[in-house]
């Protein structure tokens, strides 16, 4: 049994806590209210992001962050990465031993165009943080915590520190295996967020399963151009967090992005959708990023532009779907790696 903070008590880092605390480890959870953290430790519930899910008695909850940082030798942070920054600067303020970080967060910073680690390693002090990893894969936290079988990646350069998170969590419908191409990884996880939203946008206009198979693949096609030019491995993005949730994210009705993505092509307006969501919806920041990664890396990204301007140009989405299919002919396989 190990001592493991888990930092945010929406979806996933309840579903996270849910997993580490069936396996035995003494869990704390950090809510930022305290009216949550009383009903997970008396109800055992979380209602408003996992309704009807009883929570292990052993899950306990505080919104005392001071003191959920301090209880584990591994910290998660289980966060919107809008305010991975903000929750980092407050840990950085405290004295705290030496830790293993993990994230579990999906997304880009714009302008900066971070990556999570990276926001993550310039906001902790070096000794704070033994090794920084990132879990990430297709897992809607609604099927974890019934048990489902899901299939997720630890990620770091450090493979010792991913290793050690494989250990924490595995179990027998919660797998892991580890990937050292943290790059690669968290580009998969951050850009499939915007794909989503383009397959709901596809299946809000009434389109089927050929355009869906088209969005994931030529979808990955882009992701994968652009991760290679970051200094991802190519094999990274038929793994679990390209292809894999890629798949989960375009083709579920628990996704928010494909839920958001999808009200858009309803005709419902991006702030009408942002604000009915009560969840984050990633994709819709990681959009910027990605649109200016785009540029950055001189990376053709059609779908990621044409998204782009629906979200943020006001084009509307049938005229975006035009654009694109009348673009100007290409080889299939030409520009997969390397290239524009
Ligand atoms: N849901 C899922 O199935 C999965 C989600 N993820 C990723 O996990 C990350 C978290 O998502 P998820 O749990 O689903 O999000 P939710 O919207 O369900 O919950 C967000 C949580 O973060 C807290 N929070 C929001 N803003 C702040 C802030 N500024 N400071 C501190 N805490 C804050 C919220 O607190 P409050 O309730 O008080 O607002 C809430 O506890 C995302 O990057 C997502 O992509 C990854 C895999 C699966
Ligand atoms: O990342 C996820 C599943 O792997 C969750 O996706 P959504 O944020 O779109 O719900």
């Amino acid at each position: 049994m190990e001592k493991v903070s888990v930092i945010g008590a929406g979806s996933w880092g309840t579903a996270i806590a849910f997993v580490l605390a069936e396996n035995g480890h003494d869990c704390l959870l950090w809510a930022r209210r305290t009216e949550q953290s009383a009903e997970i430790n008396n109800k055992h519930t979380n209602d408003s992001y996992l309704p009807s899910i009883s929570l292990p008695d052993n899950l306990k909850a505080t919104s005392d962050l001071e003191a959920v940082a301090r209880h584990g030798d591994t910290v998660i942070i289980a966060v919107p990465t809008k305010a991975i920054r903000e929750v980092c600067a407050e840990l950085n303020r405290m004295e705290l031993g030496l830790k293993l970080v993990v994230h579990v967060s999906k997304g880009i910073e714009p302008d900066s165009l971070k990556r999570i680690s990276e926001m993550i390693t310039e906001e902790l002090s070096p000794s704070k943080m033994k090794a920084v990893v990132a879990l990430s894969g297709p897992s809607h936290a609604e099927e974890v915590v019934l048990h489902h079988p899901t299939t997720v990646t630890a990620a770091s350069t450090n493979i010792e520190a991913a290793e050690k998170v494989q250990d924490l969590f595995m179990n027998n419908y919660f797998r892991v295996y580890t990937n050292p191409d943290i790059v690669g990884v968290e580009i998969g996880a951050a850009l499939k967020n915007v794909i989503a939203l383009a397959a709901g946008v596809s299946d809000g206009l009434g389109y089927g399963d050929n355009a869906k198979a088209a969005l994931i693949t030529r979808g990955l096609a882009e992701i994968s151009r652009l991760g290679v030019k970051m200094g991802a491995s190519p094999l990274t993005f038929s793994g679990l967090t390209g292809l894999g949730d890629l798949i989960v994210t375009c083709t579920s009705v628990h996704s928010r992005n494909w839920k958001a993505g999808n009200l858009l092509g309803k005709g419902h307006s991006l702030e009408e959708v942002v604000s009915g969501m009560g969840m984050v919806i990633e994709g819709v920041r990681t959009a910027k990023a990605a649109h200016q990664l785009a540029a950055r890396h001189d990376v053709s990204m059609p779908l990621t532009e044409a998204l782009y301007s629906v979200l943020f140009e006001d084009v509307p989405p049938k005229q975006a779907v035009d654009q694109l299919m009348n673009r100007m002919k290409r080889q299939e396989i030409e520009d997969l790696f390397g290239t524009k």
